[in-house]
């Protein structure tokens, strides 16, 4: 498969590594705004770039007919015209705040935790996420997936990042040097604490589910999530 990096920075650099690996060529590394990118013999494009950058990338291939996955984090105020314009033009696209198996493994739990505990109304939820230093948005992409799991299956209306109301899920953003990525959901009541916890150790999981993300959707139109790609309930 011929791929189309756009962001050639962490990501990029280790997303080509695992392609090269499962026998795909790159014949595109677009790391800043780019106008002469060839897309006639692009199969499949991989967006990790940055917040004011990943809409204006997905916009360029889906209009270009070429099928976009996106692990940008930070954009989602133009998710739901990224959907529209892949819906007029017939396209294919897949964003995903976290591409790992691990961490869609953990949202499934997250829901079902959620849905559990939704009506036993003496345990409070919050999360935790903790990032690298470099990270541009905060809370995380995966902390807002997180969020919107358990919004879903219970009372709570909203996420907050730090203070929040009662019916407001508090999220705390910690920025440490060289961690990958690291989501706790904790719920407590006065005798007791339940937390369920994900941690990356690298980046090599991001990067593998956004290639198996990326051999999955050619030939496909519309617009999918990893639950269809990892075929999970
Ligand atoms: N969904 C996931 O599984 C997942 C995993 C890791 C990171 N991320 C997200 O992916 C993004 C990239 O992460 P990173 O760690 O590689 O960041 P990074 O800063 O190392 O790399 C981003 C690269 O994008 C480039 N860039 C800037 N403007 C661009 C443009 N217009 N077009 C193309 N490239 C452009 C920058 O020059 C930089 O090299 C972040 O939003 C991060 O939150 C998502
Ligand atoms: O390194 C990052 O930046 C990451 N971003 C994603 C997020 O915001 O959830 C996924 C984990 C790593």
């Amino acid at each position: 498969m011929n791929i189309a990096l756009f962001g050639y920075g962490k990501m990029g650099k280790m997303i080509e590594q695992i392609a090269l690996k499962r026998n795909h060529s790159i014949v595109a590394k677009i790391d800043l705004d780019a106008t002469d990118i060839d897309f006639s013999k692009i199969d499949v494009a991989i967006d990790f770039s940055m917040p004011n950058a990943a809409f204006g990338n997905i916009k360029n291939c889906l209009e270009h007919n070429v099928p976009i996955i996106s692990g940008t984090t930070g954009w989602l105020e133009d998710y739901q015209k990224a959907v529209d314009l892949c819906n007029e033009n017939q396209g294919a696209f897949i964003y995903a705040s976290n591409f790992s198996l691990g961490v869609n493994l953990f949202f499934e739990l997250n829901s079902y935790l959620a849905k559990m505990i939704g009506s036993q109304k003496q345990y409070r939820v919050s999360m935790e996420e903790i990032h690298h230093t470099q990270k541009l948005d905060a809370p995380s992409g995966t902390a807002i997936t997180l969020a919107e799991g358990v919004i879903n299956e219970t009372d709570y209306t909203k996420w907050k990042l730090d203070n929040a109301g009662d019916s407001e899920i508090p999220i705390t953003a910690k920025r440490i040097a060289d961690t990958p990525g690291t989501h706790t959901v904790s719920y407590e009541s006065e005798v007791d604490s339940i937390e369920i916890k994900h941690t990356a150790h690298n980046r090599e999981g991001f990067a593998l589910g956004a290639v198996i993300a990326a051999e999955w959707i050619v030939g496909k139109t519309g617009v999918f999530t990893m639950k269809d790609v990892l075929n999970l309930s």
